[in-house]
């Protein structure tokens, strides 16, 4: 199945990325044939989004298996590398598990693996349509016909993923049926995956947006201006609690307070069921430097340190709906993905 933004994409003889630092300036694509960096690419957000990284992550063993046949690596050179890529970052388990998906096929050549990482790229964009029908259902079964006001924060677009997108794939889906009245798009500080990249997307669509400061999010929620949230994750632990974005749990914290829906969209890849709660997420601390300066001019006094955490945890008890391929969960209401993955090895069996 062919996307239509392709943020991740294999040229035959390296990956090709859409370097998602130049948006919306500028949409350019980034050729990654080598280990270092794509390692790089990865850590300046290059590419970023739980999803896309896991696809980056399958197709980051093929790069690597590509070098050491060019560079006579032997094989614990080449672990060490494919180990380098899995760690880039560490919160978003599709990264980890995207390497680990290809891994097996490491002795059976480049070709093997690639023919995997390929796999996984299309399960990743038909799952994100699946996640779109899903989430539109939920929706208009719990609202009606009447067009809906969302908000979202970060970015769970297409580019966020191997096409399409989670939270943003469910408003592709509704604007179709139209029944989307308009995004809040929050900004989502300090790297701007909102304004950039979420405002970018809505364009393309031709969905009708405001983007606003992440600080505003829960005043538009308790002024009525929301119909519900919905945001896409990094990693959802087996209880169904849910890493992103940092500042994702103030607005599922005012979509509590105004009683509306709060919707995590995520495909399986990223539930990590061997974690078994959101105290156990690893939350990536990043560089001072992305808060304390903009543009490389100093926004805080000379000395001032840096609490910059990349990502936040919101409890299960404040997601009403886990949207995900296979169909919808409801943790708020106690319904966990450890207790849905047991029903379905029971009925697998
Ligand atoms: C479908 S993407 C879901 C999440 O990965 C997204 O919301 C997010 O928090 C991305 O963070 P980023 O730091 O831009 O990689």
């Amino acid at each position: 199945m062919t996307p239509d933004i392709a943020p991740i994409a294999w040229t035959g003889d390296s990956l090709r990325l859409i370097d998602q630092t130049l948006l919306p300036a500028r949409l350019e694509y980034r050729d990654v044939a080598d280990v270092d960096d794509l390692v790089d690419a990865i850590k300046r957000l290059v590419v970023r989004g739980a999803p896309a990284l896991g696809v980056a992550g399958a197709l980051g063993v093929v790069v690597a298996l590509r070098q050491a046949d060019r560079e006579s690596w032997d094989a614990t050179t080449r672990d060490a590398a494919i180990a380098r890529i899995r760690e880039a970052r560490p919160t978003a388990v599709n990264l980890a598990a995207g390497v680990d998906r290809v891994r097996p096929l490491v002795d059976e050549g480049a070709d093997a693996v690639l023919a995997e990482a390929l796999a996984f790229l299309d399960e990743d964009v038909r799952g994100n349509r699946a996640i779109g029908r899903h989430g539109a259902a939920w929706l208009t079964a719990r609202t009606g016909d009447r067009p809906l006001r969302l908000l979202t924060h970060c970015n769970a677009g297409a580019l966020a993923t191997a096409g399409w997108g989670t939270a943003l794939g469910v408003v592709r889906e509704l604007h179709a049926r139209d029944r989307v009245e308009t995004v809040y798009a929050d900004e989502t500080r300090p790297l701007l995956q909102g304004s950039r990249l979420t405002a970018w997307e809505l364009e393309q669509m031709g969905v009708p947006y405001y983007v606003q400061p992440d600080g505003a999010a829960a005043g538009t929620i308790l002024g009525g201006h929301v119909d519900a949230a919905i945001v896409g994750a990094d990693r959802v632990a087996a209880n169904g609690d849910t890493a992103n974005k940092v500042g994702t749990l103030a607005v599922a914290l005012a979509c509590a307070a105004a009683g509306i829906p709060f919707l995590v969209a995520a495909p399986w890849s990223t539930v990590d069921l061997a974690t078994p709660d959101g105290a156990r997420i690893p939350i990536e601390q990043r560089a001072p430097a992305e808060i304390l300066a903009n543009g490389g001019t100093p926004v805080a006094p000379p000395g001032a340190r840096a609490h910059n955490p990349a990502f936040d945890v919101t409890p299960a008890r404040l997601v009403t709906a886990l949207i995900t391929e296979t169909g919808v969960l409801e943790p708020a209401r106690g319904r966990t993905p450890a207790e849905e993955a047991a029903e379905k090895r029971e009925r697998g069996r």
